[in-house]
């Protein structure tokens, strides 16, 4: 069917298929091999289909399976019907913005973004009831935009209706609607939904006009009061979202905050051979764990140098071997050792927290000393490509487990202090500015 409706749609314009061809929808209980039947919202759409489309719908039928059916457009008979209709309608278009890769099945979950999953998951099967609003954030690619469309394709399945925007489109959506003065039909879109996602909501603080954050705050306002399910995804937790006033900020804060920390190797290790299954790419365990453990944690790169491998192999007709893939994604690999060493670390750590460069690099054991090591440890673990023993190398530590355990202390204070974990993320935040 949807071979069918796309080779339709190919031969109308923009606004044919968009008021016509996808406001109706296949019914597969009244149709048969000599018959299909199509419901339509009402009496106006069914009309014009017929009308105009119906020698084409059928021809399109019969150059894609050989015989010709007679097409029947009904209208929606009863509310029931109608509703039906309007919400597949608006779903078939709101699915076009969610990317169906993007599941809860393709994920893979380690302890890093494991809560974030399971929350994901809890409100995908019950909006509006616990955890609203979802708020999701960590660093660039590690899997906020695939939680939130995973979120987006469940509720979709199982008939909700769903909004899944960036913030930039939310904000494009606004500025369009004030322009043509048709604000009401914003408000509809976007107040209507069972379920609101708004990825990458960082850029509506950085928005220059007062007046998107206006309509977001009542937007947000009026979906929870209806109990509708709103989930966002950001670079930093709402407290360091510097644009947004206190009123918005604290909603941010009155559901769920999940962070997705990046992801420990063996985590990595999963993904990348999901990837590789995924995209058909066969790799060794050999090269699987030198991509791991050199390429940083951001995945969307992980899976660009795999896209690249797999080119060039092809290109090459070469297997890929260790070799092969240092040499092809030797780029890659560099740019992150260069990106932010550990040196530049403990500078930042030292100077926000008041100790030394030379304290730091010490074997001191004042309590405040080690803590200022433990979360240049964390960062470097979190920001550089250095695998546990090389870091266990850096920091004069045993071995990878005591850089691991350095690690849980530095997890666990943030889980219970969320002031300290603010902390933190303020001083990754300048790191990362200063790539
Ligand atoms: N745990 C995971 N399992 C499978 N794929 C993942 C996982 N984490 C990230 N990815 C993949 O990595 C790529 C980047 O992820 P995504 O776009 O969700 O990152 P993001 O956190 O939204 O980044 P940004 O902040 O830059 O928007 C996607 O293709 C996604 O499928």
């Amino acid at each position: 069917m949807l071979e069918v409706a796309n080779s339709v749609i190919a031969k109308l314009s923009k606004s044919e298929a968009k008021n016509y061809i996808s406001q109706i929808i296949f019914d597969e209980s009244r149709s048969n091999s000599s018959e299909v039947v199509f419901i339509a919202p009402n009496a106006l759409v069914a009309n014009y289909i017929r009308t105009k489309f119906s020698s084409l719908i059928a021809n399109t039928f019969e150059s894609l399976i050989t015989h010709k059916p007679a097409i029947k457009i009904i209208c929606a008979s009863s509310q029931g019907e109608q509703k039906k209709s309007v919400l597949l309608a608006q779903n078939k278009q709101n699915r076009a913005q969610i990317y169906e890769n993007y599941t809860f099945e393709n994920f893979i979950v380690g302890h890093s973004n494991q809560l974030a999953f399971q929350v994901a998951q809890m409100v995908a099967t019950e909006p509006g009831k616990k955890y609203n609003p979802l708020f999701i954030y960590g660093s660039t690619g590690l899997g906020k935009t695939h939680l939130l469309h995973s979120i987006g394709n469940y509720a979709l399945n199982h008939g909700q209706n769903v909004i899944c925007v960036t913030s930039e489109q939310f904000f494009n959506d606004f500025v369009v609607n004030v322009q043509n003065k048709t604000m009401q039909k914003f408000k509809e879109k976007y107040r209507t939904c069972d379920i609101l996602l708004i990825d990458d909501v960082q850029f509506l603080a950085q928005e220059k006009s007062e007046k998107i954050r206006e309509e977001f705050f009542h937007t947000f306002n009026d979906l929870r009061e209806k109990k509708a399910q709103i989930v966002l995804t950001s670079d930093n937790p709402p407290k360091l979202l510097k644009g947004f006033e206190e009123r918005l900020v604290s909603r941010f804060e009155s559901g769920l905050i999940a962070n997705i920390t990046p992801p420990e190797l063996d985590t990595k290790i999963r993904i990348i051979k999901a990837k590789c299954e995924f995209d058909g790419v066969s790799l060794d365990n050999e090269t699987i764990d030198y991509i791991a453990t050199n390429m940083g944690d951001n995945i969307r790169e992980i899976e660009g140098a795999l896209l690249s491998l797999n080119a060039f192999a092809r290109l090459m007709s070469q297997k890929i071997t260790l070799e092969f893939a240092k040499t092809v994604i030797k780029d890659q690999v560099k740019v992150h050792k260069d990106s932010s060493s550990i040196d530049e670390i403990i500078a930042l750590v030292a100077s926000n927290l008041n100790v030394k460069i030379s304290e730091i690099k010490s074997k001191s054991k004042t309590k405040k000393i080690v803590e200022a090591r433990r979360i240049c440890i964390y960062l470097a673990k979190s920001l550089t490509p250095n695998s546990m023993p090389a870091l266990a190398v850096n920091f004069g530590l045993k071995d990878h487990s005591a850089v691991s355990h350095n690690i849980k202390k530095i997890n666990e204070l943030m889980n219970n202090d969320s002031v300290f974990k603010a902390k933190i993320e303020e001083i990754k935040n300048k790191i990362l500015q200063k790539r």
